[in-house]
């Protein structure tokens, strides 16, 4: 509870803007009783002011003191979901949402928050800069005036070789024995049997005898002739060209690489389109090595005010082979099943994806496990039973997060099947923590330096006593989210409450398994941060007495002796 003087609400007033009674602070209505107006403490400085001015424009200013009653920066779908299902209830993994022509409006992205999309992704591969500047603007609106807390992720094109024409807007037919050209050249009309490819350097170093793979076993075919840049093959394995469908070269059961960067000179002005937005993340596709993230982070480092994150998808087979040291650079993975599977026999998918999904639990590093998810769902309303078993089994793996493609991008069910991802992980979350399976996690160290050490000790003991507790919540302080997502890396069975004053910390949290990020002020006296942030919680209703937190923090106790306090407690609600 803050309490304004009239002689600082007269200096407030003079600065003021005109306020707007129906306006809303932080997404929610400024009540005003008695003197008594809510806002949020964050927004206390800015918004605040307005909030005060209205109340004296309503005709309380008689009143001596003003109280002001301060709410919490709750996303308002955490808050209600808490309010629903209590602590426990609430969801752990996180949802993705692919940001297509199908889900573009302001009404479908609220429908899309509302049910639970934690992060938005805008693919670059498609659509116009204009297309995605204005759904970025849409997102942030909501989330300011509505109360969301939705984190943007841009995804990169990168260079891959493709078919851009084969002839027909729709899929073609290649039979057995046919010959087909593939050719950088561009032609007009239909002219059958020819293919044209993305990239003039397509056909660089491939030689006679080599084999062409369409989107890793669509289609195969021998190359049987070069007449200059282009390819003349003969198909030995009838399949289908899709609309930009992927191609791949083999030579004696080994990937023919194309060499090219990373990044095209495409994708770095699609980088900077994300700098200038102020997105969170950034998917980088295609990575091969480590030192490609590394570049885009120096980047990003150099040019964008704010901390933009950055996640290697993994999507080449070189990446697999390089996994351990893209992972350890880069902020986050996303398991990119999709073009994988061009490069990896399918059947290798499954233990691949697990593989990733323990290594970037044990480097504590989000993981995102993405395409096909829900893929029938693109035409029909309900999934298939294989479907939900394969998104249960992401949910068993405890990936960080689950994301939807075409299904929302362009699907004719995309709340549904965003609704579909959020029962399926509710589902298996909560028989997860019936059958007792958190127990049987090892990490490994991470930290070299002593005070690293003891955060991560700090978090896995403190995981460990609110599951033998049976605590409510965990309440963790956190300037740059390393805490929180420590504890989180434990997957504890109450949900991680972060209380930052970091907004960029903030919005790379809502990855993170189980992390509820909540923005503050916070003081540099730890017990006035713990002690606030549960009397707020009290306030709000949203903890009740008798309810048991356990809370972690990490912050400096005091400058002036720069001591890094690191505490567990356990808080009954009295
Ligand atoms: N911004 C967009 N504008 C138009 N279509 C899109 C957009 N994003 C995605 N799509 C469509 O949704 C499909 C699935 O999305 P995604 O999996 O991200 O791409 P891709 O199929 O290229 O790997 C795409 O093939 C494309 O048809
Ligand atoms: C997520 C993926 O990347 P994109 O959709 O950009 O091809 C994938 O290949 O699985
Ligand atoms: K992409
Ligand atoms: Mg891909």
């Amino acid at each position: 509870m803050a309490v304004y003087s009239d002689s600082m609400l007269q200096k407030i007033f003079a600065k003021s803007p005109t306020f707007d009674l129906n306006k809303r602070v932080f997404g929610k209505p400024v009540t005003i009783s008695g003197g008594a107006i809510s806002c949020n403490e964050r927004n206390l400085k800015s918004k605040g002011k307005i909030a005060v001015k209205a109340a004296a424009e309503a005709g309380v200013m008689g009143l001596k003191n003003y109280e002001v009653n301060l709410d919490l920066g709750f996303d308002v779908v955490a808050e209600r979901e808490l309010r629903e299902k209590g602590f426990l209830g609430m969801r752990k993994t996180k949802l993705v949402c692919t940001i297509g022509p199908a889900c573009c409006s302001l009404e479908d992205l609220e429908r899309l928050a509302m049910r639970g999309m934690n992060v938005a992704r805008l693919n670059m591969c498609h659509n116009t800069r204009e297309w995605h500047r204005d759904v970025i603007g849409k997102i942030k609106k909501l989330n300011e005036e509505k109360g969301f807390s939705v984190s943007v992720m841009i995804d990169t094109e990168g260079s891959l070789i493709h078919v851009v024409d084969h002839g027909v807007p729709s899929s073609l037919k290649a039979e057995e024995g046919s010959v087909w050209v593939f050719t950088a050249q561009k032609f007009e009309g239909s002219r059958p049997f020819t293919v044209q490819a993305n990239y003039q350097g397509f056909s660089e170093g491939i030689m006679v005898g080599d084999e062409l793979v369409i989107d890793g076993g669509m289609a195969r075919f021998e190359v049987v002739e070069k007449m200059g840049d282009d390819l003349h093959c003969k198909c030995t394995d009838p399949g289908l060209f899709l609309p930009r469908a992927k191609l791949s070269f083999w030579r004696d059961g080994k990937l023919s690489y194309h060499g090219l960067p990373t990044l095209s000179t495409k994708d770095w002005a699609d980088v900077d389109f994300g700098i200038s937005e102020g997105v969170d993340f950034i998917a980088m596709s295609f990575v091969n090595d480590a030192d490609s993230v590394k570049d885009l982070k120096n980047h990003l480092f150099a040019k964008s005010s704010k901390s933009i994150r950055v996640l290697a998808k993994i999507e080449t087979l070189e990446s697999l082979q390089k996994l351990e040291e893209i992972v350890e650079a880069s902020d986050g993975i996303m398991v990119a099943r999709g073009d994988l599977g061009v490069e990896v026999p399918l059947e290798q998918i499954p233990t691949v994806q697990e593989d990733i999904t323990r290594l970037c639990r044990q480097m504590n590093k989000p993981v995102i496990i993405a395409s096909q998810l829900l893929e029938s769902m693109v035409e029909y309303p309900t999934p298939t039973r294989a479907e939900v078993a394969d998104v249960s089994e992401a949910v068993r793996q405890y990936a960080d997060a689950l994301m939807l493609s075409g299904e929302s991008a362009i699907g004719l069910h995309g709340q549904k099947a965003l609704s579909v991802l959020q029962m399926a992980s509710s589902r298996m979350e909560l028989w997860s923590r019936e059958e007792n399976r958190q127990s049987s996690i090892s990490n490994r160290q991470l930290g070299s330096s002593l005070s690293d050490c003891i955060a991560e000790e700090i978090c896995s003991c403190a995981v460990q006593m609110a599951n033998n507790l049976g605590v409510d919540a965990i309440f963790v302080y956190t300037k740059r989210g390393e805490m929180a997502s420590l504890l989180s890396r434990n997957r504890p069975y109450p949900p991680i409450f972060a209380f930052t004053s970091d907004s960029d910390a903030r919005m790379a949290l809502n990855l993170q398994w189980g992390v509820i990020p909540i923005l503050v002020d916070l003081a540099d006296d730890m017990e006035a941060n713990i002690s606030k942030t549960i009397d707020l919680m009290r306030t709000n209703g949203m903890v009740k007495e008798g309810e048991a937190v356990l809370v972690v923090s990490d912050l400096t106790a005091t400058r002036a002796t720069s001591t890094i306090f690191q505490s567990i407690q356990v808080k009954i609600i009295v």
